[in-house]
């Protein structure tokens, strides 16, 4: 009922998961949550709280990396009934595509509608600033030029369509409420819009690689989050995704900066608290879905 390795997933083995879940706690969330490198805050934010370690749950993978605590926590954000993935799971940690986006499977058979990513970036984009927090317009996905998608394979129309459009996976009320809110609370300085790049890491981009992406207009670059999105979508869950600027990708020669893993999780640290306050907001201002995609 669980294999392992690079096998697909099926609609069962991802039933099987859920219905596990459902038996262990009385939450039935409408939002998920993923928390990117050093935002794992977020889930603190969450009442009543009742957690798993991955490591108890059958079929998840284990998160390998610093910044990822690797515990899944259902409960309520004003009012409403909230799951979130304190750590995820990404392809440089040798786990197969399938694997790493497995919870958003997980997250609509437990009656999610509403998906809100987060993650850590590089930024490309010259007007952008560490410690800005970029909401998600679109996205450049590098792994699925070379054909490494997560929908690749037998498609379960349970799911969703053998070939879903993604010219709309932001949701655009989502966006504007996000930008109507981080008015509201100030944030407008460092309040930005753009589009992320996803590539495999783990090796940080050169300056060549980060000149390219910026002239093929990517606006920040990252690791994660558009395979998760892709299969949120398949499966008609509305998506909003944020980018917290961890640092200045390296555009030139003459620069000494270096990209490293612990700039990332220091300016995670010192943005949390707004990050937290705007993702709150919302949740408590969304309408709920009735998109299916
Ligand atoms: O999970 P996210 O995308 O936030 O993590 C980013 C990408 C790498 O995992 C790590 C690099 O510092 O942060
Ligand atoms: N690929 C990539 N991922 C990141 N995550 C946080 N910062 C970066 C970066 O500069 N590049």
């Amino acid at each position: 009922m669980f294999p392992q390795g690079n096998q697909c997933y099926t609609y069962e083995d991802c039933k099987a998961t859920a219905d596990w879940l459902l038996t262990q706690t009385d939450v039935r969330p409408s939002v998920g949550i993923v928390c990117g490198s050093g935002l794992g805050g977020l889930a603190e934010m969450l009442k009543n709280q009742v957690a798993f370690n991955y490591k108890d749950i059958p079929n998840f993978p284990q998160s390998t990396v610093h910044g990822h605590a690797g515990r899944l926590v259902f409960g309520t954000l004003k009012g409403r009934s909230c799951v979130c993935m304190q750590g995820r799971f990404h392809l440089y940690e040798g786990y197969p595509i399938q694997k790493i986006t497995l919870p958003m499977r997980i997250f609509k058979l437990l009656g999610v509608d509403t998906v809100i990513l987060t993650n850590a970036a590089g930024g490309l984009n010259q007007d952008f600033k560490v410690g800005d927090i970029m909401i998600m317009k679109d996205h450049l996905n590098m792994p699925g030029f070379a054909g490494n998608n997560p929908l690749a394979g037998l498609n379960d129309d349970r799911f969703g369509v053998r070939f879903p459009c993604m010219s709309d996976a932001y949701d655009r009320e989502l966006q504007q409420l996000a930008m109507d809110v981080g008015q509201e609370l100030g944030f407008g300085d460092f309040l930005k819009e753009g589009v992320y790049c996803v590539l495999g890491g783990p090796s940080f981009e050169t300056i060549a690689e980060c000149r390219m992406l910026h002239k093929l207009g990517a606006d920040a670059v990252g690791m994660s989050t558009v395979h998760e999105v892709i299969v949120a979508r398949h499966c008609g869950m509305r998506v909003f995704a944020l980018s917290l600027i961890t640092n200045q990708a390296v555009m030139d020669y003459d620069s000494e900066e270096k990209a490293n893993h612990e700039e990332v999780l220091q300016t995670g640290k010192q943005r949390a608290e707004q990050l937290e306050q705007l993702i709150f907001t919302m949740v408590a201002r969304m309408e709920h879905n009735n998109n299916d995609a």
